[in-house]
């Protein structure tokens, strides 16, 4: 019999389901070497926040076949390796959404009429009622800065409860925004504007400390922020010393850079700071729906069949999957790269499968671009089976052609993103031995396999212009692995793509967009 260990406390519902094909071991609070020592005999691990799956416990776990994640964040689990080791990982994008989104407008209302410390001071058998006027949220300008599943929802009570709804999410359109009655801004005009700040976001390098000194500084006086997303978004010591100094009103966080919270300039600052222990998730409802839902999933795999909610790998008929996952990796990457060229609001893909590739079933190559495409917006957020509602919520219209006639290689994928800062366009093929080449950028002609760190320019095909972009580029330190320009005609328009060793240091770009002749540029990350 299958042997599924569960280290964090999950509910009963879960364990039962589990139950049903596995022999189930519940060890909470396992130390990480006592966890690298038994792992290796358990089949499935189910875990919440508290386990830190390592490279390590995944590396012991030689019998893993899952780890189930009994909540939304996954950042607590090593996915590449577990990917690489060919283990799928699961969560439950959406079994706490209703939870987190309550407990964001507690933490609104709470941090507005004071209530933990009104509450205090009842208890200690006083009866201060002129400490206690708090402020309303009617008719106040809430900013939400991420629109995806939370913050919709938190737009949708905010808007009951007459709340004016400003929004910043970049990958969102404004047909989405408008439907749940958000006026979509640019992020200063969010901060100068709210009365009330609240962050639906993932941790990832452009929302780290996204609320710093500075942003606090653009605030009014009156602002109050609250945080139910990820610690590390908000600097916590810049904060402190906004509401110390009284350039904002106040802050409810549940989340923090360091969980569990220690020794924090946050703390004793009155009734201006609530702090609650990562409590987003902790409802009976949303932990009975998450247990399930992981459950089930670690439950089918065991069996055989796919998991519904795989981070890293498609939930897909597995003989399909097979047969097409190295088309799978051209059309993520693809999708993943024109994303990035697109930059900015994407409203539509259209997805054309070519040559060879036009007999193909056309459904798992727009899935597959589609996550790409979205990938760097929801991180792992994005899978599979999700891509295309994702997309669907956001705006994205996706249009699939097929054109047989196309005859290049053994078929080629093109995907042509439009979106706020106009369309473009990439087209790859697989070689011989499926490695993945980039055929054309925008229309003009290009080989290059893509590359973690990748640097684009549209510029015009005049003498120097490589030379100079070389040498910029080195006198920034930065190494160039292999270049390469495509042209329609000789002294027209043209692309420059260069394969990079190390990521762009900040201000390279607009140093490149400066240089005569360049009409653009574009740094990717894969
Ligand atoms: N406190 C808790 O217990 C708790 C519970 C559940 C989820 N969470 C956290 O809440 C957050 C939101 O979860 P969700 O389920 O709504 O996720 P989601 O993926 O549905 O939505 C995230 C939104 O953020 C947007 N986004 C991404 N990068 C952005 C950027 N740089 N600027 C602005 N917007 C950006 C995306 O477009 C997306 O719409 C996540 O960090 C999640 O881990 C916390
Ligand atoms: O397990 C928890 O309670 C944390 C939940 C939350 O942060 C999530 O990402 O789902």
């Amino acid at each position: 019999m299958a042997k599924v260990l569960v280290s964090d406390p999950i509910d009963q519902a879960g364990i039962d389901i589990l139950s049903q094909v596995a022999q189930v071991d519940y060890k909470p609070k396992l130390p990480l070497d006592e966890l690298v020592a038994i792992i290796p005999s358990y089949d499935a691990l189910m875990v919440r926040s508290g386990t830190k799956v390592t490279a390590e416990v995944i590396e012991a776990g030689t019998e893993l076949k899952i780890i189930g994640r009994a909540g939304v964040g996954v950042d607590n689990i090593d996915v590449p390796i577990a990917t690489r080791r060919g283990i799928v990982v699961v969560n439950s994008p959406e079994g706490n959404t209703i939870a987190a989104a309550e407990h964001t407008i507690a933490m609104m209302l709470s941090l507005s009429r004071m209530i933990p410390d009104a509450n205090q001071s009842v208890q200690a058998e006083q009866w201060d009622r002129k400490r206690f006027v708090g402020a309303e949220v009617y008719k106040k300008n809430l900013g939400i800065v991420g629109l995806g599943k939370i913050g919709s929802h938190v737009a949708a009570i905010a808007r009951a409860m007459g709340m004016r709804l400003l929004a910043y999410d970049p990958f969102i359109s404004l047909e989405r925004a408008d439907q749940l009655g958000c006026r979509l801004v640019d992020l200063d005009l969010l901060f100068s504007e709210s009365d009330y700040i609240t962050l639906h976001v993932p941790k990832t390098p452009e929302t780290e400390n996204l609320i710093d000194a500075d942003a606090l500084a653009k605030m009014k006086p009156t602002t109050r922020i609250v945080n139910c997303s990820r610690g590390g978004i908000i600097n916590e010591d810049a904060l402190a010393a906004a509401v110390t100094a009284g350039t904002i009103a106040g802050a409810a966080l549940d989340v923090y850079a360091t969980e569990p919270l220690g020794a924090s300039k946050l703390r004793g600052l009155g009734p201006n700071v609530i702090l609650t222990p990562h409590l987003g998730a902790s409802t009976a409802e949303a932990q009975v729906n998450v247990a399930t839902d992981v459950a089930e999933q670690i439950r089918d795999v065991l069996l055989g069949l796919p998991a519904r909610s795989a981070v890293n790998i498609p939930g897909l008929n597995p003989s399909v999957l097979e047969q097409m996952r190295p088309f799978l990796q051209l059309a993520e990457t693809l999708g993943n790269l024109v994303g990035q060229l697109a930059g900015g609001r994407i409203d539509q893909l259209t997805v054309r499968l070519q040559g060879e590739l036009a007999s193909s079933q056309s459904q798992p190559l727009v899935v597959a671009s589609l996550k790409g495409l979205l990938s760097q917006a929801l991180r792992e957020r994005v899978n599979y089976v999700n891509a295309s509602i994702e997309a669907k919520e956001r705006g994205i219209r996706v249009i699939e052609t097929k054109d047989a006639s196309v005859h290049d290689y053994s078929g080629s994928l093109s995907l042509e993103a439009h979106g706020s800062l106009g369309a473009h366009s990439v087209t790859g093929v697989l070689l011989g031995d499926n490695e993945i080449r980039v055929t054309s950028v925008n229309g003009f002609p290009v080989n290059v396999p893509p590359s973690n760190y990748m640097l684009f320019t549209l510029h015009r095909d005049m003498p120097g212009i490589i030379g100079k972009i070389g040498s910029l580029l080195g006198s920034f330190n930065v190494n160039i692995a292999s270049m390469q320009v495509g042209r329609k005609i000789v002294r027209g328009e043209a692309v420059m793509v260069l394969s990079l060793d190390d990521p762009l240091p900040d201000g390279v770009l607009s140093e490149i967009t400066k240089v005569e002749g360049i009409r653009d540029a574009y740094t990717v990350k894969l």
